[in-house]
């Protein structure tokens, strides 16, 4: 690959649309704590408790919701206001099912499933059969969802209700949200992705550039506080569960404490008429991996499944977090962990919001496989590359869903 200019790339941090946006506006809800899916004319979704129920095969009531299980007594409820998508269901004995995507699925048919399992992090350090299980998911489906993070529900419920209250934000405030490298800043509503708008933050793993991201925005000091404690503890997870896979890896001891992060954070203005639309395209994360929270109350990511090559829809699971491995990742690992495709449908006709934290890629920029990946069977598959370049070649050529990375094929 040619080498390209670097100009934009501030010491010590790395750049990075991590990978691509989508959609609109609106409504202001002054901040407030709030109980998970308050936006949602239903009740709150309990948060996760650990393991206990599994869900396979089912059949669906709707394109986006479906019964809990076990059965309760809630009150009836519209149709898009129950638990959808997973949302407040317990997470089950090591595996989420998820129904296949497509407009076309009808009411009551019965969904094959993908599985995206669970893994508790507090024994994926510990157990064997864990950390196997962690690896065996980023090799095979690029994607897993994690408990026993350690984040308290309270700050991941005040995290969602400070995004609100940035995205209520007048537009001009918004747009004090300037990139630090093309597409880090606010992403305003596009013809391209008209639901879509959302804010980034670089690098969230350096406080003072949190402070500098909440100072622009002249958010009120306890809206400050929140996203400062929310990045300190979102960079600990992630730079946990990036241990953790690489250990489970056989990469002992690998630290990813300095490695850039950026923040991204994501609001769909989904209506009546948008339900069936795209929310985002399809993608994979430039970085090496992305730890997302999503919203609980509203489903719609979906994921491509390798096995059958379709997209089957991830149900939010309250209080865990699903982890994407991007285009870094799989680099890194000498092709071992496989970068995911995934893209958002809108499937409710409520606002939909997602909060992403993207481990990016080395301090010093340079993406290269450990040799520990490297042998006579498994040859190096990829040239030494900048990360910052890489992204720019993304954007240059369009490639946002992993498709650049065969340009670098060693
Ligand atoms: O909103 C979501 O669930 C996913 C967002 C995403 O894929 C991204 O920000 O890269
Ligand atoms: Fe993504």
């Amino acid at each position: 690959m040619a080498k390209l200019t670097r100009n934009a790339r501030r010491v010590g941090r790395l750049s990075g649309h991590t990978g691509d946006t989508p959609a609109a506006s609106r409504q202001r809800v002054p901040w407030r704590r709030e109980p998970l899916c308050a936006a949602r004319p239903d009740k709150a979704a309990p948060p996760v408790s650990p393991v206990t129920a599994s869900v396979s095969r089912r059949t669906h009531a709707s394109k986006y919701s479906r019964p809990s299980s076990p059965p309760t007594k809630a009150k009836p409820t519209p149709r898009h206001a129950r638990k959808p998508i997973g949302g407040g269901r317990r997470v089950p004995p090591g595996e989420q099912k998820a129904r296949p995507a497509g407009r076309t699925r009808q009411r009551g048919t019965a969904m094959a499933a993908v599985e995206v399992p669970v893994i508790d992090l507090r024994l994926a350090g510990a157990s064997q059969e864990e950390s196997a299980r962690l690896r065996a998911a980023c090799e095979r489906l690029g994607c897993v969802r994690v408990t026993g993070h350690g984040v308290p529900p309270e700050l991941l419920a005040e995290m969602k209700a400070a995004v609100r209250a940035l995205f209520d934000l007048p537009d001009d405030a918004k747009r004090r949200n300037a990139d630090v490298i093309p597409g880090s800043g606010y992403v305003p509503p596009s013809a391209a992705n008209p639901l879509y708008e959302a804010f980034g933050l670089l690098d969230a793993a350096a406080p003072a550039d949190v402070d500098a991201f909440c100072a622009r925005l002249d958010a009120p000091p306890h809206l400050r506080a929140t996203v400062k404690s929310y990045a300190e503890r979102m960079h600990d997870v992630i730079v946990d569960v990036a241990g953790k896979l690489a250990s489970s890896l056989g990469l002992e001891e690998h630290s990813f404490k300095d490695w850039p992060c950026q923040f991204r954070i994501n609001r769909y203005n989904y209506t009546e008429g948008t339900v069936g639309s795209p929310g985002v395209q399809t993608h994979t994360d430039s970085g090496f991996l992305t730890v997302l929270q999503e919203d609980e109350c509203v489903g719609g990511l979906e994921v491509l499944d390798p096995a059958t090559g379709e997209f089957v829809p991830v149900d939010p699971v309250a209080g865990s977090f699903l982890i994407n491995i991007g285009d870094v990742g799989t680099a890194w690992s000498n092709g071992r962990l496989h970068n995911v495709r995934h893209r958002v449908q809108c499937v409710a006709p409520v606002p939909r919001i997602s909060i992403a934290m993207f481990l990016l890629a080395p301090k010093d920029d340079r993406v290269s496989a450990p040799e520990a990946f490297v042998d006579e069977g498994h040859p190096r598959r990829y040239r030494e590359f900048n990360y910052d370049d890489y992204r720019r070649l993304r954007l240059s050529t369009g490639e946002r869903a992993g498709e650049a990375l065969a340009r670098l094929a060693a």
